[in-house]
Parts: C-alpha cells; structure tokens; sequence
C-alpha cells in the first residue's frame, strides 16, 4: 500500500526550522535580449534532518537553485540562509570557509582526483580545512559505505557505483550540516542507485543531516522525505512522503 501523500498549500510555513531559505531568489544569466531568468523570485526553505528532493523538466532551474542554495553562484536579487547564516553577501573567502565545514556536495560525475586513491579522495577536503585527517577516521568513513577493501584504489579501477560511495565518503568525512547533491545517482545502475540512496538516507536518518538533491529519477526521489518540484525557474509544487508513482504522476501533471 502506497504511503498518504500530503499537499500542503506552497505558502504554508513549514514546521520544522530550515537548514536552507532562498528568499526571493532570482537568478538572472546575461542581459538585456539574451537574458535568461532562471530562477524567478523563489521562496524555500529546506527543513534541517530532512531530504529534499529537487525536480522539474529539463531547463526549469533544478541546478541554478542548488548552486545558488550552496553559495556556489551568486543570485541576482532575493536572500539566501544556509545554517543560520546569511551567504547572500558573503565574501569569496567566506563561502569558501562554509563549503568546507558545514556543506557537503556529491555530483552526478563524482569529482574524484584521479591521481589519488580512495582514502586520500576521502581525506582531501579536511587537509583542505587545514587538518591532519587520522587514517583510523578515513577508514571508518570508507567502511561504512562498504569499501574497507578498496582504500588503496583509485578512481579509474573502482566502477561508477564504488567512485560514487568515495564521493559520499568524501561529503560525509567533514560530517556537513547540508549536503548538496546533483544527481547522485545519474550515472548509475539501479542495484548501485539504490545503495548510494541508502547511504544518503543513513546521513538522515541517523547523523540528522540534511539533503537536498536534485533528480530526474522517480526512485531516487522517492527515498527522499519531500519533493519541490520547479517549472519555468518558479517553485510549482510540493510533495510530502513521495512514492514513484506519486512522483512520477505530479510530473507527468508539470511536464504536460
Ligand atoms: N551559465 C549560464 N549562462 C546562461 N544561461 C544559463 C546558464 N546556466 C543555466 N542557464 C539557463 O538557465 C536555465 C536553468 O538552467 P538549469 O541548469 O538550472 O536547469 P535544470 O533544471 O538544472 O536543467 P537540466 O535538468 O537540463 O540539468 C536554462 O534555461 C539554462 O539554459
């Protein structure tokens, strides 16, 4: 039996405090004839200890709000709070400073360093915080998304789902209050998909991270808490407790 959906009225205040507010957010590429907005004055907030997954038709918006949600682009007018703090004006050094302690990230096309193996991929970003990563620390990380075997390996003799669990890894090593991801699980097969959405609900559920991850893949977003779904750079829809079909039916509605 499918889970009761619940659709709560797109300005109705949330319940939980948010990890991440875009307020007013708009999001403007180049100017005057080839301007292109998209994001369109958006109001989110994304609760904290919750995963949210972020959908729409191609070219609606999906990943300009995750960058602008992560400090990663800048937004043309409207605010954005991540963990507390206001980044709309923030400094680069600053931005920089926040990804690397409280944001984590994992992409569709895993962003390893090839050159290094699994365990040094995992360590980079607290050398990059400027700590000495203990190996016993880097280990553990890695044994919990199943690779204690595979420490010594590189990027180009692990198979796309294993690249992508040193990807999680990696995000989980600095224990990051948010974690964005973009397509997580687009270049995988099913069996290594759903491994990698276990992996994302275990930082939900038991460490009370949030997630927000944008996706095409009903499944993917059906392992998610919630659904905000985009159209044309504006937030068009929200979906609590998705199920494949009620997420793949709410697109259908979008995408018609
Ligand atoms: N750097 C850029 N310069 C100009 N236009 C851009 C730029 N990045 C995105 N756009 C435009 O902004 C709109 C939203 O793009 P975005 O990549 O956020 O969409 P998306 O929903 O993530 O799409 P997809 O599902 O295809 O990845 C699109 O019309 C896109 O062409």
């Amino acid at each position: 039996m499918e889970t009761q959906a619940t659709h709560r009225p797109l300005n109705a205040p949330e319940t939980t405090p948010s990890a991440v507010e875009l307020h007013g957010v708009t999001r403007v590429y180049g100017t005057r004839t080839a301007a292109v907005r998209a994001l369109d004055n958006v109001d989110v907030g994304f609760p904290a200890g919750s995963w949210t997954a972020v959908m729409g038709p191609s070219g609606s918006g999906k990943s300009t709000l995750l960058h602008c949600a992560a400090g990663l682009e800048r937004v043309s007018s409207g605010r954005v709070v991540v963990a507390g703090q206001d980044i709309t004006d923030a400094s680069d050094a600053e931005l920089t400073r926040l990804r690397r302690t409280v944001l984590g990230f994992v992409f569709q096309s895993f962003n390893l360093i090839g050159s290094l193996t699994a365990e040094q991929n995992v360590a980079m970003p607290l050398r990059l915080a400027g700590q000495r990563p203990p190996r016993k620390v880097v280990r553990e990380v890695l044994a919990s998304v199943g690779l204690a075997d595979r420490v010594r390996h590189r990027p180009g003799e692990l198979s796309g789902g294993q690249q992508q669990r040193v990807a999680i890894a990696r995000a989980m090593v600095t224990r990051p209050a948010v974690l964005f991801a973009d397509e997580p699980t687009g270049a995988l097969d099913t069996k290594s998909a759903r491994t990698v959405l276990r992996m994302l609900r275990g930082m939900v559920d038991t460490s009370g991270q949030t997630i927000v991850m944008v996706t095409h893949d009903p499944a993917a977003a059906a392992a998610a808490d919630r659904v905000v779904f985009l159209g044309d750079g504006r937030v068009v829809d929200r979906l609590d407790r998705p199920t494949v079909r009620l997420v793949a039916d709410r697109l259908a509605r979008w995408e018609e």
